[in-house]
């Protein structure tokens, strides 16, 4: 990532503080964060009915012999279909993700002034601020974030990392070693599912570098005519979120041209298939489409772990994924530069993987 960090965002407002002078006054949403159709036109879909809602995959059933044919051919299908899906009984204790919210919340708590300590500086992807701001007139996202590379570790930019409340470091590390590996397991069942040796997808992705990065969405009066995270795809292989009050809704999911809201189930991980993966696995696992959007009155935080590849892989379909007789759907490209253009440009559907699809 040391390229990518060479590129940075133009500074804008802090929403948070943004936000609570808003919500107090009578004022129309400024003309910056306005979107041009309300968030709640157009279908959505709640996902209270199952068919409707992303599918969950249990690790449990994953790891049993019993089960785990079966469950890994669910998991292919989940990640083809939606790109998306929740994981249940996957093993990380409930306080290790618990430490790790509770410390986001506790950061995001503290005054505007504080937190500037660790602001991103020009030229910088990592600290306090937001991201993907290119142009003096670009509409603006209703949301705040921290983002920090954190692994290895020997790659941190301690600069960068809060040390108030003074366990967040600790409360990091802990948890994304927990994801790194867990990313592990499932990139191996995912492989499987679709037949694949999990050999060489694996030695793309292990011991890789994780970022790790916190959204933080205020509510806002004028909920329907904001946007929390405009509609993107990741630029990872393996994306993990969670967020802190899994009651408030916000992830929603484009499926087929319609919305799909993310129930999130207590304790799960959302897991979703990154651009990266999708041209390794050369369309077998889709990078899906996917925004956040804000509630009126209540505030959320989500925290999202990017899973990177190798810094030097050619970024081209692997052998294993592309079945006999099957097109190279994929043109190769080199990831450095792939990555350079993800972080240089605004969030903007899937345009980024569009680019590489060959058809
Ligand atoms: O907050 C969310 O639910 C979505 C976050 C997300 O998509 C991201 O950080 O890339
Ligand atoms: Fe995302």
């Amino acid at each position: 990532m040391a390229e990518a960090r060479a590129i940075g965002t133009l500074p804008v407002a802090n929403v948070q503080e943004l936000a609570a002078s808003f919500n107090k006054s009578d004022d129309q949403v400024p003309e910056r964060y306005l979107v041009k159709e309300a968030t709640t036109d157009g279908e959505l879909v709640a996902g209270e009915d199952s068919s409707l809602a992303i599918p969950v995959i249990d690790l449990a059933k994953l790891l049993d012999p019993r089960s785990s044919e079966e469950e890994c051919a669910k998991l292919a299908s989940a990640c083809h279909d939606w790109g998306f899906f929740q994981l249940i009984n996957h093993g990380v204790p409930y306080e290790v993700a618990g430490n790790l919210m509770n410390d986001v919340a506790e950061f995001v708590k503290q005054p505007l002034e504080a937190k500037k300590a660790w602001s991103q500086q020009p030229g910088s992807l990592e600290g306090y601020g937001q991201a993907f701001v290119m142009s003096e007139d670009q509409r603006l996202d209703w949301g705040d974030m921290l983002y920090l590379q954190v692994q290895p570790a020997a790659s941190r930019d301690l600069r960068f990392w809060p040390t108030h409340p003074a366990s967040f470091g600790r409360s990091v590390d802990v948890y994304s070693s927990a994801t790194a590996k867990l990313s592990y397991r499932l990139l191996e069942f995912m492989a499987k599912g679709v037949g694949a040796e999990p050999a060489s997808l694996l030695g793309v992705f292990e011991g890789q570098p994780v970022g790790m990065r916190v959204n933080y969405y205020p509510p806002c009066r004028q909920a329907d005519r904001v946007l929390g995270l405009s509609p993107h795809t990741d630029g990872s292989g393996l994306t993990m979120l969670r967020q802190k009050n899994d009651d408030v809704q916000g992830l929603q999911i484009n499926k087929d041209g319609k919305w799909f809201a993310v129930n999130v189930l207590d304790s799960a991980f959302v897991v979703n298939v990154g651009d990266v993966l999708e041209v390794l696995s050369n369309g077998k696992f889709k990078s899906v489409e996917h925004r956040a959007v804000i509630h009126p009155n209540k505030e959320r935080i989500s925290v999202a772990m990017f899973h990177y590849p190798c810094q030097d892989l050619v970024l081209s379909p692997l052998s294993e994924f592309v079945t006999e007789g099957e097109k190279v759907r994929y043109r190769s490209t080199s990831y450095q530069d792939f990555l350079m253009q993800y972080f240089a440009a605004k969030l903007d559907g899937r345009n980024h993987v569009e680019r590489l699809k060959l058809e």
